[in-house]
C-alpha cells in the first residue's frame, strides 16, 4: 500500500481516546474486507458474557467462582453491599497502614522508620507489584523494593545481601492468595532465618496478603504479625494487581494508588462500549484473532519503546498465556488455545531479535508500545536539532515500518506518558481484552487446570527424595548408583529421578551424600558422607 493510502487507513481505523490519552492504531494489520461485519455477531455475545461476570455471573464455572476484579476499581458495581464494603475498606486500610509506615507509627522494633520492603510471592502474586513498582517506582520511592518471586537459594542470597545493614529497617510483604504456594513458603522460611541470623524478630517486620484461613493467614495470626490483607476467592492471581496484591506494595513504595484506580476505572468505563469501534480492548482482542487466526497460530511480540515497560511482556505473559493457554474449549472440546506472548523493549531488541522479525520465519505480530512524553525536564541535543528521546521515536517508527515493508503485521498502543493512572489504563484494557477474546474463542479464562500437573509431580520427586535420604541414612555403608537405588526403593520406574535427585544432592552439601565419578555419569556412585 501506498503511504498516502496507508495515511487514509490510519485515519479511518485509529481509536484516540483524549481522556485516556491512550491510541490504538490497527492499521497496519491486514484484516480482510468484511472481517468486522463478520466478527460483529460474536463480540456481541463477547460483550453480552462480560456484562454478565461484571454483575456477578459464575464466570468461572470450574471453580465455582465470580470474576471481580473489575469491581476492584469501582466498588459500587459489586453485586453484593457486603463485597463493596470489603473493598472500600481494604483499599483505606491498606492507604492507613502505607501513611503509618511512612510516618513512623508502625515502625521498625528498634524504633526506626522502615526503610526497606521485601516483596515475598510468585506469579499473579509477584508479577503485578514487580511491573508497577518498575514502572512508576525510582529515587523518590518512599521504601526501597526488593523481590523474592522463586525459590532459588542464590537468588534470595542476593537480595538479602543487596538489602545489608537495611535489614532491620525492613518491612516484609508476603503475599499469596491460596497462602500455600511453595515458593513463597519457602521465600518467607528463608527471609525468617535471615532476619533470625540478624537477631531480629521476623513478625515484627512482616505483613500478609492472603485468602482467610489460608495456611498463610494461620502464620501471620498465630504469629501476631503487622498486619493482614485479604484476597478474595473472586480475584484470580492474575488480574490481582489492583487488590491489596499490588496496592499494599505500590501505596508503600509511595506510588499514588487512587490514580492507579482511576486509570483503571476510566479504561474499563471504555471498554464496557458495545460499539467495536469505540472500544480499544475490542480492537485488540479483534487483533489478535486475525493475526492468531483465532488459534494461536502466531506470537505475540511485545516492544515497549520505555525502559519503564520493560517488565510489562513478563507480566502479560501470565495474564494472556495462563487465561488463554487451555486445552479445552468451554464445551469440553479439545482445542489447544493460547496466545505465545515474548519481548523486551525496544530499541534494545532491535539489536538482538528484529533481525528474525523481519528476515525470518513469519509466525508473530507485532504489539508496540509508544509514549510520548520522554522524560521529565529538557532533554540534551544529542546533535543538532535532535535528542536521545527522538532517536527512540525514530527507532519506533522505523521499526514498525521496516517490518511492515516485509509483511509483518503490527498494532501499536500510543500513551501520553508513564503515570500511575496510564500504567492502570494499561492494564486494564489488557484484562479487559483477554476476557473478551476468550469468550471470542470459546475457553474460560479464569481457570488454570495446567498448572497442578507440574505441583503435584514436584511433589511426589520431593518424596522419592526423602525416601532415598532415608535408605543413604540406613545403609551409611553402601554406595547405590541411580539404577541400585531406584531397585533398593523397589521403584525401577523412577530410575531417571533417582539420578537427578542424587545428582542435585551431591552437588550440595546439605545432604552430606558423597559421589565416586565413574566413566558415564549415570554409573556414578553415591554414599552417605557420614
Ligand atoms: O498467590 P498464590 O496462591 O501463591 O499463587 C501464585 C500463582 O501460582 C499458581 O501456580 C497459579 O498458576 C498462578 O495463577 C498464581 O498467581
Amino acid at each position: 500500500m501506498q503511504k498516502q493510502q496507508l495515511w487514509q487507513r490510519y485515519k479511518n481505523l485509529l481509536y484516540h481516546d483524549p481522556e485516556l490519552e491512550l491510541s490504538v492504531d490497527t492499521s497496519r494489520i491486514n484484516f480482510p474486507d468484511g472481517f468486522f461485519e463478520e466478527m460483529e455477531p460474536r463480540l456481541q455475545q463477547a460483550y453480552q458474557e462480560m456484562e454478565a461476570l461484571e454483575q456477578g455471573a459464575i464466570a468461572n464455572p470450574d471453580e465455582n467462582r465470580m470474576v471481580g476484579h473489575y469491581w476492584l476499581r469501582a466498588p459500587e458495581l459489586a453485586p453484593e453491599p457486603a463485597l463493596t464494603e470489603e473493598i472500600v475498606s481494604t483499599l483505606a486500610a491498606i492507604k492507613a497502614f502505607a501513611a503509618s509506615v511512612h510516618q513512623g507509627n508502625i515502625a521498625a522494633p528498634d524504633g526506626h522508620r522502615f526503610t526497606d520492603l521485601l516483596i515475598i510471592g510468585i506469579g499473579g502474586s509477584a508479577l503485578g507489584p514487580q511491573f508497577v513498582a518498575d514502572s512508576l517506582g525510582g529515587s523518590r520511592d518512599l521504601l526501597r523494593i526488593w523481590f523474592f518471586d522463586n525459590t532459588d537459594p542464590d537468588g534470595m542470597d542476593k537480595v538479602i545481601s543487596g538489602i545489608g545493614a537495611a535489614l532491620k529497617q525492613t518491612l516484609v510483604v508476603v503475599i499469596s492468595k491460596s497462602g500455600g504456594t511453595k515458593e513463597t513458603r519457602n521465600g518467607m522460611l528463608e527471609a525468617r532465618q535471615g532476619f533470625e541470623r540478624a537477631g531480629l524478630n521476623f513478625a515484627a517486620h512482616a505483613v500478609a496478603v492472603t485468602g482467610s484461613g489460608s495456611e498463610l493467614d494461620a502464620t501471620a495470626s498465630g504469629e501476631s504479625w503487622l498486619g493482614v490483607f485479604p484476597m478474595w476467592d473472586w480475584v484470580g492471581g492474575r488480574t490481582s494487581v489492583t487488590s491489596a496484591v499490588g496496592l499494599l506494595p505500590a501505596a508503600l513504595q509511595g506510588i499514588d494508588v487512587d490514580r492507579l484506580l482511576a486509570g483503571a476505572r476510566a479504561c474499563d468505563e471504555k471498554t464496557r462500549s458495545r460499539v467495536t469501534r469505540d472500544n480499544p480492548a475490542a480492537l485488540l482482542a479483534l487483533t489478535w484473532f486475525h493475526a492468531t487466526q483465532g488459534k494461536g497460530a502466531r506470537d505475540m511480540v511485545l516492544l515497549p519503546y520505555k525502559d519503564r515497560l520493560l517488565l510489562f511482556s513478563r507480566y502479560l505473559q501470565q495474564l494472556i498465556m495462563e487465561s488463554l493457554g487451555k486445552e479445552l474449549d468451554r464445551d469440553g472440546k479439545q482445542v489447544l488455545q493460547g496466545v505465545a506472548v515474548y519481548g523486551n523493549k525496544g530499541s534494545t531488541d532491535q539489536h538482538a531479535y528484529v533481525q528474525q522479525l523481519r528476515e525470518g520465519v513469519h509466525n508473530f505480530f507485532v504489539t508496540f508500545i509508544e509514549v510520548l512524553k520522554d522524560r521529565e525536564g529538557p532533554s540534551m541535543e544529542v546533535e543538532p536539532g535532535a535528542t536521545s528521546g527522538d532517536y527512540l521515536s525514530g527507532f519506533f517508527q522505523g521499526t514498525r515500518s521496516a517490518l511492515y515493508e516485509k509483511g509483518r503485521e503490527s498494532v501499536t498502543i500510543t500513551v501520553r506518558e508513564i503515570s500511575p493512572a496510564g500504567i492502570g489504563a494499561l492494564i486494564a484494557l489488557y484484562e479487559r481484552a483477554v476476557g473478551l477474546y476468550a469468550s471470542l474463542v470459546n475457553v474460560n479464562a479464569y481457570h488454570q487446570p495446567g498448572v497442578e500437573a507440574g505441583k503435584k509431580a514436584a511433589g511426589a520427586v520431593l518424596k522419592l527424595q526423602g525416601e532415598i535420604v532415608e535408605m543413604l541414612r540406613r545403609q551409611p555403608n553402601r554406595e547405590f548408583t541411580c539404577e541400585e537405588m531406584a531397585m533398593a526403593l523397589a521403584r525401577p520406574e523412577e530410575v531417571e529421578t533417582t539420578f537427578m535427585i542424587l545428582r542435585h544432592m551431591a552437588a550440595n552439601g546439605d545432604h552430606g551424600v558423597a559421589v565416586t565419578v565413574k566413566d558415564k555419569i549415570w554409573e556414578n556412585k553415591y554414599r552417605s558422607k557420614d
